[in-house]
């Protein structure tokens, strides 16, 4: 009896030892192989240091790509970087090198459809887009949708769609009239969120969703926009899985926004059945049910799955460019002045809504430095990115030769450090500089070299431009979001002046005048940071005042 206390701390201190041991297993052994600068905390791994980039920063709502970046720099700015960021989430190898960026999305023998995605795109944003997810598909079932989808989003379909883009930027257009004539500032995120998806609401189901009319809008929008703003600030980096009430808020989001989407798919489909729909339907929705004799739960599930994933995909990202555009141009005077003086060009005194009706092709090519801002915006701002995940022993080679086993990690395409390398995009690499895209506006990924090899005027490698990401998994939409904030920047830019109020604002002078800087940008007193909401997006929203521009009036 006397020997039990003994046998008890016996037993304790065994166990104590075993749970040292795989605890030190589990955070050292399994990722030994990838070198990092980085000590690992054995309860937090590299956690510690993330959080203490975000203390240094002031604020836990900004992108965790700056803080990443942070550590990144911090460490001699390497090709690629491992962060243990158990237990909060999978490890992380944070992919800064175009180079291996492209080596991870290109078809391979052993990966033809590219290094798969991530499981972290499902458990981040899973009840958005749903299980089914063209987004998140491999194989042969990711093909099979593509292939079914690719008709939709043809040069020519699209550019059959501009009448709907045309008469969708009218009401965008009376919406910033009526501010104009206003004068309060206003957040420009809802407004370009509106406009993008009655566009991808008449491109996805082929109705009008209504969005710019918010009295009226559908139950798609009203969901959709329930469901999106339960994920602002969700970083990735921080435990949402244990928040109860988060979780539920997505759940019952989720559900009626599935219920929604799945009567809009039954309803199109009955019309199919009966015969009263446009045989010349290249919507999504009807590509969908092309060929489908009978509407089964599984099919069902897999339509309104893939509706969802366009229209969130479709509209989200198309709206964070216009209102990075829009600010962008507002404080680079000269090419303002430039991106005007192409629409005098080509517009003359008539509406850019007739002009593009009326020659839809030869407007859209001529809309060159239009087109060079918005590549220009897209490298600097990028919305979106990918997260792949590989399981079957991908190698990474560094530019020494060197190769990296990285399964089982998330890798992580940091385009936010990739658009800004200083060795593709020199001295200039952080500044807004349209002109470097003119000669090389073509945002197509279809013509563009595999082999990443430069091509165009602009002599930069093609893969340090990824915005859409590049490889067979690359975006879809990328040419109607072009057309899309090209015939809005046509119809806005002479329109309208937009001034920044708040964070990003430029500051004044004595006379009143915004002070330029010695690279004919305004001085700011601040900068437009981006939040984490799923995408990138301007932190405050983008409040903006807007004016009438004197010369349009
Ligand atoms: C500025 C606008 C846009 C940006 C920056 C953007 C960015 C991206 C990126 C980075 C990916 C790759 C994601 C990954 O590899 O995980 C992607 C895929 C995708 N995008 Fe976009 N996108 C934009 C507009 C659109 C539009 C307008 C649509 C809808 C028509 C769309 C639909 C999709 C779809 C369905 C995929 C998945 C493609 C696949 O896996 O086969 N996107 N997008």
């Amino acid at each position: 009896m006397a020997d039990t206390p003994y046998k008890v701390l016996l037993l304790i201190a065994s166990i104590l030892v075993t749970l040292y041991f795989l605890l030190h297993r589990w955070r050292y052994n399994r990722f030994a192989n990838i070198p990092s600068p980085l000590k690992r905390n054995l309860f937090v791994g590299h956690l510690g240091y993330i959080a203490a980039e975000f203390k240094k920063a002031g604020s836990s709502t900004i992108h965790p790509d700056y803080v990443l970046e942070n550590i990144w720099r911090a460490n001699g700015c390497p090709e690629f970087m491992f962060l243990d960021t158990r237990p909060a989430n999978h490890p992380l190898a944070l992919i800064a090198s175009h180079d291996i960026a492209e080596q991870i999305t290109k078809s391979t023998k052993q990966q033809p459809y590219s290094t798969t995605k991530s499981r972290t795109i499902q458990e981040g944003f899973g009840r958005l887009v749903g299980k089914l997810s063209l987004l998140t598909q491999e194989g042969e079932s990711w093909k099979a949708l593509r292939k079914q989808f690719n008709p939709g989003f043809a040069p020519q379909h699209l550019l059959s769609l501009l009448p709907v883009l045309v008469c969708k930027t009218g009401i965008f257009v009376d919406k910033l009239d009526a501010l104009a004539k206003s004068g309060t500032a206003t957040e420009l995120e809802p407004l370009c969120t509106n406009v993008t998806f009655d566009i991808i609401g008449e491109v996805v189901t082929d109705t009008d969703c209504k969005a710019q009319d918010e009295t009226q809008s559908n139950d798609m929008v009203k969901y959709f926009k329930s469901l999106v703003a339960t994920y602002a600030m969700s970083s990735g980096l921080t435990f949402d899985w244990l928040n109860l009430s988060l979780q539920a808020r997505r759940y019952v989001y989720g559900k009626r926004l599935d219920d929604a989407v799945k009567k809009c798919v039954k309803g199109k489909y009955e019309d199919m059945q009966a015969g009263r729909s446009d045989k010349t339907d290249r919507s999504v929705l009807a590509l969908a049910l092309k060929d489908t004799e009978d509407l089964t739960p599984l099919i069902l599930q897999s339509i309104t799955d893939q509706v969802k994933t366009f229209m969130f995909a479709g509209h989200d990202t198309t709206s964070i460019l216009l209102q990075r555009v829009f600010y962008a141009l507002s404080i680079h005077p000269a090419c303002l002045k430039k991106i005007r003086a192409e629409h005098d060009a080509i517009f003359g005194d008539s509406d850019p809504k007739e002009v593009i009706l009326a020659r839809p092709d030869e407007t859209m090519k001529a809309l060159v430095y239009t087109s060079a801002c918005i590549k220009e915006t897209l490298r600097l701002w990028p919305p979106a990115a990918t997260a792949r995940m590989s399981h079957n022993g991908l190698k990474i080679r560094t530019s020494e030769g060197e190769e990296v086993c990285l399964d089982d990690c998330v890798l992580y395409l940091v385009q936010h450090i990739i658009h800004r390398d200083r060795k593709v995009y020199g001295e200039t690499a952080d500044d807004f500089v349209p002109e470097r895209w003119v000669g090389d506006i073509d945002t197509s990924s279809a013509t563009v070299d595999e082999e990443g090899s430069t091509t165009g005027a602009s002599k930069i490698p093609i893969s340090s431009w990824r915005p859409f990401e590049r490889g067979p998994r690359n975006c879809i939409g990328q040419e109607l979001a072009n057309l899309e904030a090209r015939v809005i920047l046509a119809c806005v830019m002479r329109r309208y002046d937009f001034v920044k109020v708040g964070l990003g604002e430029a500051e004044i002078d004595e006379k009143d005048q915004p002070i330029v800087d010695e690279k004919g940008k305004y001085r700011t007193k601040s900068e437009l940071l981006s939040t984490m909401s799923i995408t990138s997006k301007p932190i405050d929203k983008t409040v903006m005042r807007i004016q009438f521009h004197e010369a349009a009036t």
